[in-house]
């Protein structure tokens, strides 16, 4: 069994760098890439095996546990996206949905306490989160992406600052188009952390890029605390 236990902090810390992928982001072998982003430092990881070329029955079964057990060993808290039976398979530490999956207080029924993330693009979305039972809302795209093939428009950062001008206390990570050089302005803007595909998947060296977001965050958040 999962046997972290989630609390407001540790969720909030673990988004800070939170690294999402399926093999069929990365230009070589997708072990080898979490390895070295989980040498970077990365706090937190998400298994999105979806999209044109992705892995599927077996051959996804068998890499989500690999990676499972590498994030696992790293002490790095491992979440599925979008596949609640799988998560629960693998015993992962969490899931995230998105509006056009399985509704939020469904998913949250069926994975008691681990980790429930959500997506949400405005302020009606965070709020039904919220109420669904959340930890933690996953904002964006913010910034302009090449990875989702049907992404929303960018929003910008301004829905950061409104909703926590709205009174949207629910730890945030921000997505979409975020690498080290616009992670900083993520979090002054309100978010937590930052998640992203491209800026670790398609790095020369994942280590190295790892390492640069994960400064680039905690320049502006500080090593440890909250954000709010
Ligand atoms: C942390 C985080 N935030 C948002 C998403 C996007 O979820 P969704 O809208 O369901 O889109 P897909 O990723 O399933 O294509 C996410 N995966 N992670
Ligand atoms: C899954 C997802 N949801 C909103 S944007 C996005 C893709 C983020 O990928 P990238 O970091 O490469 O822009
Ligand atoms: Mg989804």
């Amino acid at each position: 069994m999962s046997e972290l236990n989630w609390h407001d902090a540790a969720i909030r810390e673990a988004l800070q760098v939170y690294f999402i992928m399926g093999s069929n982001n990365c230009l070589k072998d997708p072990m080898d890439v979490l390895k070295e982003a989980i040498e970077g430092g990365i706090t937190l990881f998400q298994f999105r095996e979806k999209g044109t070329g992705a892995l599927k029955g077996d051959a996804m079964f068998e890499l989500a546990y690999r990676m499972r057990e590498l994030c696992r060993r790293h002490s790095v808290p491992f979440i599925v996206n979008d596949d609640v039976e799988l998560a629960i398979a693998i015993d992962a530490d969490g899931v995230h949905v998105g509006q056009e999956d399985e509704g939020a207080a469904a998913v949250r029924e069926r994975i008691g306490n681990k980790l429930l993330g959500v997506s949400a693009y405005n302020i009606a979305e965070a709020e039904a989160a919220i109420r669904s039972g959340a930890d933690y809302i996953g904002v964006g795209p913010l910034f302009t992406t090449q990875t989702k093939e049907d992404a929303k428009a960018a929003s910008g950062l301004q829905v950061l600052s409104e909703m926590r001008e709205n009174e949207i206390r629910i730890p945030i990570v921000g997505i979409g188009g975020i690498t080290a050089a616009n992670a900083g302005q993520v979090i002054r803007a309100g978010a937590d952390g930052v998640s992203f595909i491209t800026a670790i998947s398609h790095a020369e060296s994942p280590t190295a890029a790892a390492r640069e977001l994960r400064q680039a965050v905690q320049a502006v958040r500080g090593t440890s605390g909250y954000n709010m």
